[in-house]
């Protein structure tokens, strides 16, 4: 079942045009991440799927249903974590949550959403002394207070420190094991490798690469780097490199067996090759690949 469609959206601010005919879907139950350099579209795409703008042009739906039309349902089966929460500041953590959970159906238990964002230490701590990470954590607690079906995360780990982001990690695979689609977004490539099992890059507003994680990774190349052995030209060795530094890089779709033909050339010849470093491709060769700067 789908859970989100995007077709052909616009969403325009005046004249400029922010997103420009977007397409793209996920299933029940994915992780989906939505990447692209700053202003590439990301957040209002964000925005409109949740409900707080409506597209100029083309449709979305979320659970079949229409997110600006029909908010009321839409909301209620949602969760949305934006880059900017709008807390009471001079609230406690605990009142924040119990605030919430007044105007939330359903909602969790305020120990378990607090334990669930890793806050239960902070419940008596008021608002404005929490750290960024610690905000970005009760965002996530009241967007996952409802037990939404579909939750929206835009930036989520941002400000946390690793141990905080591995937290984070772990809370929403947890949440999509048990049936949650989540679509998040990030500048973090490796939180998009980590969580997701597919994903769209942005561009000026309009798509540059989409697909499922591994196959889109397994379609990009590896690198295969070595130090130059000395006295040996580049157009001796058996594969075309490119030199950075003292380093030859070897892009490959198969690094492990460019590796080898080039291990196997360097024994033929009583070399060694030093320094070797072979890696598949990661989304951070894919992103700098694709995104123009
Ligand atoms: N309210 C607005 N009025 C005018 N222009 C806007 C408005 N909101 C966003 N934009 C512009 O639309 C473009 C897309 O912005 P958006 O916030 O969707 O990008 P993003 O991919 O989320 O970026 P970031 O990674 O920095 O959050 C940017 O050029 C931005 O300046």
């Amino acid at each position: 079942m789908t859970a989100i469609q995007v077709s052909g959206l616009v969403k325009r601010y005046g004249a400029f045009e922010a997103v420009k005919g977007v397409s793209f879907e996920v299933a029940e139950g994915e992780i989906f991440a939505l990447l692209g350099r700053n202003g590439a579209g990301k957040t209002t795409t964000v925005e409109v799927l949740a409900g707080f703008q409506r597209p100029d042009e083309g449709t979305v739906r979320v659970l079949g249903l229409d997110p600006a039309g029909q908010r009321g349902e839409a909301r209620r089966r949602t969760g949305v974590m934006l880059q900017e929460a709008g807390f009471f500041p001079d609230l406690t953590v605990a009142r924040t949550v119990d605030t919430w959970r007044d105007f939330t159906a359903a909602a969790r238990p305020r120990d378990e959403a607090l334990r669930l964002a890793g806050l239960a230490h902070k419940a008596g701590t008021k608002v404005r002394q929490l750290s960024g990470g610690e905000k970005r954590r009760l965002d996530l607690a009241l967007a996952t207070l409802g037990r939404p079906e579909v939750l929206f995360l835009d930036e989520p780990t941002t400000g946390m420190d690793p141990e905080a982001r591995r937290d984070t990690w772990e809370l929403v695979r947890g949440l999509a094991a048990d049936g949650a689609t989540v679509l998040l977004t990030t500048h973090y490539l490796e939180e998009a490798q980590r969580l997701a099992s597919s994903l769209a890059i942005l561009d000026g507003g309009a798509i540059v690469a989409a697909g499922g994680m591994a196959e889109t990774l397994a379609a990009q190349s590896g690198r295969v780097a070595f130090r130059m052995p000395p006295g040996v030209a580049p157009d001796e060795l058996p594969l075309p490199v490119t030199l950075e530094g003292e380093l030859a890089v070897c892009r490959a779709e198969d690094p492990d067996l460019a590796a080898q033909t080039l291990l196997s050339w360097a024994a033929g010849r009583g070399l060694r090759l030093t320094g070797l470093d072979v890696r598949a491709a990661t989304l951070e060769d894919l992103f700098l690949d694709r995104s123009t700067s």
